[in-house]
Order: structure tokens, then C-alpha cells, then sequence
């Protein structure tokens, strides 16, 4: 089975909800990228997700943003990434997803991009401009390097889009929980828990909750009726504040919801 599915599922058989927070490779340098990949280990999240900088992140909001801006004026990039991880992927026992643009996988070639990504400790990637229906063009050279596509699913995704996305996922379904781009938000609209229980309904893959999540009341709210959830901007912003309590706090919540 996946190993970034197994994770999500044991940790709920532990009565906790995933917690996977997203950071951005090379900011505040490449030098930070083990420190706080351990540091995260040890609180207990279930995946991270590693961000990488790229010049033109259409789906990302100001935080993310600037955290790319400052990552790629480190002369950061998709190989010295790779290259770093790889340093230390004996240590790593979560399994780490990369959240890339298409760009940059396939400038590197993606044959040799998913060998290196595996050997850097890489279980699963997320493309977020990179249609379902071009998937060919990556998934056979990632399955054979056992890494996990994983599919976004938006608040706007016809029933029949949403089928097909929830069922060419792999390790977990991405349920997007707000229309546009990435970024901390104070609320959400509308029925977003018949939406997630929708998405589910189709699979057994869990359906992680992201976009938006930045307090511990946000993780216990998503993780009442999901597998989970994802926290980029408030972990970005908090890593770039040097303030651990907050993504502690966060940490928490995700091991103090109930299971439904
Ligand atoms: O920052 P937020 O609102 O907490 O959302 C998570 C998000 O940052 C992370 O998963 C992510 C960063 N860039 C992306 C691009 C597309 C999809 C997802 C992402």
C-alpha cells in the first residue's frame, strides 16, 4: 500500500487526525531544510509536504508567495533540494510529498526526477497546473518509482470531476476548502462537511482537508469530518518567525479531535 495512505490510516487508528504541514524548501536556506524537517518529525506530524520555489506559483497566495521569492534568491533549487534531502533521508521516517509546479520536473526530466525524489525520502508529489487528464505525461515514471500522484479536488468540481479525481488519487485526496488561493483565512463558507463526506463517499482513500487551516480551532473544525488536514501559510509564516509554539498548537489539535 502507499506509505503515505499507511501513515494517514495509522495515525487515525491511533485516534488522531493526519496533521501534514507544508513548508518551502530554501527559506531562510537550504541549511534549514533538515533542522526543520526533524523538529516537525518529532511533533508528531504525520507527512510534510515539501514546497518548491518556482517562479511563477499561480495557485499560491502572498505568504507562499515571498517564502518562494526569498527560497529561489537563496539560489535554491529542485535538484540542491533533492540533493539535501537525500543527505539526510536516513533519518526521515514520515513520508515527505513534494509540492511542485510542472516546470521544474520536467526541465529536470522526470524519469530521473522521480528516481532522485525517491531517494530523498519522496512518497508522493502534488502538481497543482498539471491537468488529470495530462497525467500520463508523469505518472507512469512516478509509479514505477513508487511515488504517489496526488489529486486536488476544488469546492467548484463537477460530481463527475470530483469521481474521477477522488479515484485517480493516490495516498490521499487534497479537498480543497475555499475558491481561490492559498493563504491563512479567519472563516470558510458554505456546507463544507456534506462536501468532504461527498468526496469520501467515493473512496477509501482518506480526504485530507487544506487551503486556509491556520488555527488549532480551523484543525479540530476540518478534522471533525475528514482524515485530516494540510497547513501551509500558518506553518510557513510561523517557521519564518522562529515561533514553534504556534505550530505545536497546531500539532495538537490534530491529536485532540475525536474520532467521528
Ligand atoms: O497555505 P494554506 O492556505 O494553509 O494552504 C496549504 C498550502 O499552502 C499547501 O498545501 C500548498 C502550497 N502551495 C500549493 C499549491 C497548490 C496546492 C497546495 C499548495
Amino acid at each position: 500500500m502507499s506509505q503515505i495512505k499507511e501513515a494517514i490510516l495509522e495515525t487515525n487508528r491511533q485516534g488522531h487526525k493526519a496533521f501534514i504541514p507544508y513548508i518551502m524548501a530554501g527559506d531562510g536556506g537550504l541549511e534549514k531544510l533538515k533542522p526543520t524537517i526533524l523538529k516537525l518529525q518529532e511533533l508528531g506530524v504525520t507527512a510534510i509536504e515539501v514546497g518548491i520555489p518556482f517562479t511563477d506559483p499561480v495557485a499560491d497566495g502572498p505568504t507562499i508567495e515571498e517564502a518562494g521569492v526569498r527560497a529561489l534568491a537563496n539560489g535554491t533549487t529542485l535538484r540542491k533540494v533533492l540533493e539535501t534531502l537525500a543527505g539526510f533521508a536516513h533519518e526521515i521516517k514520515i513520508p515527505l510529498i513534494a509540492m511542485t509546479y510542472l516546470n521544474p520536473v520536467l526541465a529536470y526530466g522526470i524519469g530521473q526526477f522521480a528516481k532522485d525524489a525517491h531517494k530523498a525520502g519522496i512518497r508522493g508529489v502534488i502538481i497543482p497546473d498539471m491537468p488529470l487528464e495530462e497525467s500520463d505525461l508523469v505518472h507512469p515514471a512516478l509509479k514505477a518509482a513508487g511515488i504517489d500522484l496526488v489529486q486536488l479536488v476544488s469546492l467548484t468540481s463537477t460530481p463527475e470531476r470530483i469521481e474521477k479525481l477522488t479515484k485517480a488519487s493516490e495516498g490521499f485526496i487534497y479537498a480543497v476548502t475555499v475558491n481561490g488561493i492559498t493563504g491563512a483565512r479567519s472563516s470558510f463558507e458554505g456546507d463544507l462537511e456534506s462536501h468532504f463526506k461527498k468526496i469520501q463517499s467515493y473512496t477509501d482513500t482518506p480526504v485530507l482537508a487544506g487551503f486556509g487551516i491556520s488555527t488549532p480551532e480551523h484543525v479540530k473544525q476540518f478534522g471533525s469530518f475528514t482524515s485530516g488536514v494540510i497547513v501551509g501559510s500558518k506553518i510557513v509564516d510561523s517557521l519564518a518567525k522562529g515561533d514553534w509554539d504556534a505550530i505545536e498548537n497546531l500539532v495538537k489539535a490534530s491529536k485532540t479531535v475525536p474520532l467521528a
